[in-house]
């Protein structure tokens, strides 16, 4: 896995650069379920760097999108492709593009989610990264470095021992994100991190949202809160109604909205 733009500091070295994953281009993407479409003709191209905020209202089609990005589901129409080939074992050099064009999904793209309730195994805090970088197929050499490491990112050094699932909820998001970050990911997509957080649990979680970003990794994150939106957000995404509304510059959405759907949003009103 590529540790040109992903998290560095947490041990891979690749000696040749490989073609990069982003960016990530959805043509004309439909998805539904029983008939119905949830998704409608969505086209959109995610490139690497700036940090991209997904808004909408309840059930617009927000974690859906993230959940096509993450390869746990696939466009009934349409395409989704990224620039390298993440299917294919040789694929990291030349780009041909990875794309996913119906059906189940064949694999995972090398990216990492985190969601707003973390899913956390019945065991410490050391063991659940312990596990993530067994998986992950770190050398059992390099995992006890790399434990400390991750450890120290989410402050929870004084944990490790704890039961993960007897953590607080801002404790427990830290797990989940740095547990996220072990794969060193060059996309981290984030599902309402926050959404049941303190302040002081909410500014921790953007404090590691934002170092992965100055280390090179892709952020895209799906939330509701508009004061964190306007920290971290460098363009956003609007979906309203399973169709993008709008996809303009943060400061552009924030100030100078272009569609109707996000003037009311954001001026509070009921948006159906
Ligand atoms: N498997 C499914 N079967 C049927 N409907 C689904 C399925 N998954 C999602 N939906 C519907 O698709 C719509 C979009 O869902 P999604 O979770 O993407 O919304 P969202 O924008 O993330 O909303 P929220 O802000 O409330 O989390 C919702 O109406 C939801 O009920």
């Amino acid at each position: 896995m590529s540790t040109q733009q992903g998290f560095a500091g947490i041990g891979q070295s690749d000696r040749t650069a490989p073609t990069p994953l982003l960016p990530v281009s959805l043509e004309n993407v439909c998805f539904g379920v029983n008939g119905a479409d949830l998704l409608h003709d969505v086209s959109l191209t995610i490139g690497p760097g700036n940090r991209t905020v997904i808004m909408g209202p309840n059930g617009a089609g927000k974690s859906l999108l993230l959940r096509l990005m993450q390869g746990l589901i696939s466009p009934t129409r349409g395409k989704l492709t990224w620039r390298r080939d993440w299917n294919s074992r040789q694929g990291t050099q030349g780009g041909t593009p990875g794309s996913a064009t119906g059906g189940m999904p064949s694999g995972a793209p090398p990216v990492s989610i985190v969601l707003q309730r973390p899913v956390l195994l019945r065991r410490s805090v050391a063991a659940n990264l312990t596990h993530a970088l067994r998986v992950l197929r770190v050398p059992r050499a390099e995992r006890a470095a790399r434990l400390e490491e991750l450890l120290t990112l989410g402050n929870l050094q004084d944990r490790r021992d704890q039961p993960a699932r007897s953590l607080s909820g801002g404790e427990q998001q830290r797990l989940a994100t740095v547990r996220a970050l072990a794969a060193s990911p060059e996309m981290l997509l984030l599902d309402e991190p926050t959404a049941s957080l303190d302040p002081q649990a909410t500014h921790a979680i953007e404090g590691l949202i934002q170092s992965s970003h100055e280390r090179g990794t892709k952020i895209v994150m799906v939330t509701h809160d508009m004061g964190q939106a306007k920290r971290i957000a460098d363009e956003v995404v609007f979906v309203s109604q399973g169709r993008i509304a709008e996809f303009t510059p943060a400061e552009t959405f924030f100030t100078q909205p272009q569609s109707e759907e996000a003037r009311a949003y954001l001026s509070g009103q009921l948006v159906i």
